[in-house]
């Protein structure tokens, strides 16, 4: 479970990004974050997993303080978060099956256990067939679902997505959304965050609206 109480994050001479933010996410649930530019999406979500942490208030994951962990907890916090970015952040130089596998080798995994996770995260997102590819070879819809299968090798509980369909098509960006459904469907809770509103607005999830830092609404939409 993800639960926000009373955050605010300043960035050194800045103004508030996120101001008074309360909300909570039960384990299991799939919500989006949406609002403009510059709205606290990308902030919200690197308070989650470590990456910033809060002027006032407490971020709590499954019961921890995110922004009280000493920075020695901070890699087992994040061996529960999938992150997935906007720009994918893939290692040029590396082949798609080691993109994937980086995850598990940082942890140590003995070698057939990365191949035969790293195998069915790459059947999931359909590029089995590609494992030996380097990114440049790949579509931009192909990268991203690498990120995505990076993210999920793991099997984290909580999976989230920084505008993880900004740079796609239409037929792509509903793909990708459909992905993270299906991981949601096994129990998985997903952070979406994302402008695209015509991607969403049809979707019976929740919707967290983000604007100049503070939440503005939180509603769930349907037909
Ligand atoms: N590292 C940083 N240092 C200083 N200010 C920052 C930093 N990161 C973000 N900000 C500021 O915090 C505010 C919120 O930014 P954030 O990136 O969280 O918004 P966002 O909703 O994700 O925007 P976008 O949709 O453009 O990615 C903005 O005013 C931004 O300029």
């Amino acid at each position: 479970m993800i639960q926000f109480n009373h955050v605010s994050k300043v960035y050194s001479g800045g103004k508030p990004a996120l101001q008074n933010i309360n909300f909570s996410l039960n384990s299991g649930e799939m919500a989006f974050l949406t609002g403009h530019s510059g709205a606290g999406k990308s902030t919200l979500l690197r308070l989650i997993c470590g990456l910033e942490r809060a002027n006032d208030g407490h971020v709590l994951l499954n019961g921890y303080d995110v922004s009280q962990l000493k920075k020695s907890d901070l890699p087992f916090l994040r061996r529960q978060i999938g992150v997935i970015f906007q720009d994918h952040q893939l290692l040029m130089d590396h082949t798609v099956y080691d993109n994937v596998a980086i995850p598990l080798i940082i942890l140590g995994k003995p070698v057939e256990e990365i191949r035969r996770r790293v195998s069915a995260a790459l059947d999931k997102i359909g590029l089995i067939d590609k494992m030996k590819f380097y990114p440049i070879q790949l579509s931009g819809g192909e990268q991203q679902r690498v990120g995505i299968a990076r993210a999920i090798v793991n099997k984290p509980t909580i999976l989230l997505a920084d505008e993880p369909t900004g740079n796609l098509d239409d037929k792509l960006s509903k793909d990708i959304l459909k992905l993270f459904e299906e991981f949601n469907q096994t129990g998985v809770t997903v952070l979406m965050a994302t402008h695209n509103t015509g991607l969403i607005r049809r979707k019976h999830h929740r919707i967290l609206n983000l604007s100049q830092g503070r939440l503005i609404g939180d509603t769930h939409v349907s037909d």
